[in-house]
């Protein structure tokens, strides 16, 4: 072989490499790249043992008992999906419906608007975000309201993460970040005016626990909003195929059981709200939530290939092979879900804490 065409060779190779890791293994709104994927606030020798610890504890959520480590747990989890996340799917950890026409990134946005438009708040409010991730929801409706909007994570990583984000996008002033756990949090009683959760709260293995402190920390008047993850109402407990793609979700998502579309408003009214609004999002005319699931079936291969090299070569920590995998597996288990409509991650809750609550609240 000739120097030039050893030459063009090297650099057809380089530049192919370059293309496959660089360009098409980041996510639709860029934020990280492949060679960067990392295990969260874990040390990178041990992303691995993490891992084991984390699916010794979800591998059998029903027989999960002890509740109190729950939130540890899913911190874990946090460390070592929060990258993965952010590379293949974006700053928005959470599903969407489908609008023809418009981009996935477009859908979230929509579904993430739609949180705040039903709260009526205006510019200037103070609002809470329980569960914030790394901000995509907060940054959106921050932008469309005008609303401050402060957001709760257990997980120190996504904080850093979500910070860095809100000040690059310029929204800074609008947006702040506090880590610390949903069930009890660092603010003080009726201190804001209003509330939302997106896909969030189902990792708390009491949902009482967490809509009593919403109610806690909201003003009297003002509205809540959550997404739940939820059975719905096609759920056979008796069907072998239905539990085993509701274990399948659970395992691969932190989820300490997945709780039934009937407990949600109960739940909310018994810890004193008044329930405005309750509606499956994922329900004709919307369309499947899941098709981006499908869809992105060749990269998550791509991907796969990618982490395996990088492992591998040492730049990403031993451990993320094995967390990719699970998650490759969980996207199926969800998939499913959705398909067979066991299963939504849209389940809409509006509810309202009353101006005078009763003395029992
Ligand atoms: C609300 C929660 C998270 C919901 C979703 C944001 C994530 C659920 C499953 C995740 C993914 C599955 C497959 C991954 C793929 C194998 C990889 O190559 C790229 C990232 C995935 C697409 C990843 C992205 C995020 C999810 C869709 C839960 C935790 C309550
Ligand atoms: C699936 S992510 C959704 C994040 C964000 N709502 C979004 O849509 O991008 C769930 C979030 O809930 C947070 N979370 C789970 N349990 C928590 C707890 N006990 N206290 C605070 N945050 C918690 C996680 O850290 C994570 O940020």
């Amino acid at each position: 072989m000739d120097s030039l065409t050893l030459f063009c060779t090297t650099f057809l190779l380089a530049g192919g490499l370059y293309w496959f890791v660089c360009v098409l293994g980041s996510a639709e709104q860029k934020g990280k790249h492949a060679a960067q994927l990392s295990g969260g606030s874990i040390d990178k020798e041990k992303v691995q043992d993490n891992y084991k610890q984390y699916w010794s504890f979800f591998g059998r959520p029903k027989e999960i008992e002890t509740a109190e480590k729950v939130p540890a747990f899913v911190d874990t989890f946090y460390n070592l999906v929060t990258d993965i996340y952010e590379w293949g799917w974006g700053q928005s950890f959470h599903f969407s419906p489908s609008i023809p026409g418009k981009s996935y990134r477009d859908a979230t946005r929509i579904h993430e608007e739609m949180a705040v438009d039903l709260l009526g708040v205006k510019k200037g409010a103070r609002i809470l975000d329980a569960g914030c991730g790394v901000g995509g929801p907060m940054r959106a409706i921050a932008a469309h309201s005008g609303a401050n909007v402060v957001g709760i994570t257990i997980n120190e990583y996504q904080v850093n993460r979500a910070r860095m984000h809100n000040e690059k996008a310029g929204l800074d002033s609008l947006c702040e970040v506090v880590c610390g756990n949903f069930l009890q949090m660092p603010f003080p009683d009726s201190s804001f005016d209003g509330a939302y959760s997106i896909e969030a709260t189902c990792h708390a293995p009491n949902l009482e626990e967490v809509y009593s402190e919403i109610y806690r920390v909201l003003k009297p008047g003002s509205l809540y909003v959550s997404y739940e993850w939820v059975t719905t109402e096609f759920y056979n407990p008796e069907n072998p195929e239905h539990v085993e793609i509701i274990h399948g979700i659970e395992r691969g998502d932190a989820l300490p059981g997945l709780r039934s579309y009937r407990d949600i408003a109960q739940i909310a009214k018994k810890v004193g709200f008044e329930v405005v609004k309750e509606k499956d999002l994922a329900k004709p005319p919307a369309k499947p939530w899941w098709t981006r699931l499908k869809m992105g079936r060749i990269a998550y291969w791509r991907n796969h290939i990618l982490v395996t090299v990088l492992t591998w070569l040492g730049i990403a920590p031993k451990g993320v092979v094995d967390v990719h995998e699970m998650l490759f597996v969980t996207a199926d288990y969800l998939t499913r879900g959705g398909e067979t409509g066991i299963f939504t991650p849209m389940h809409m809750v509006l509810c309202r804490k009353p101006e005078h609550s009763n003395s029992s609240d």
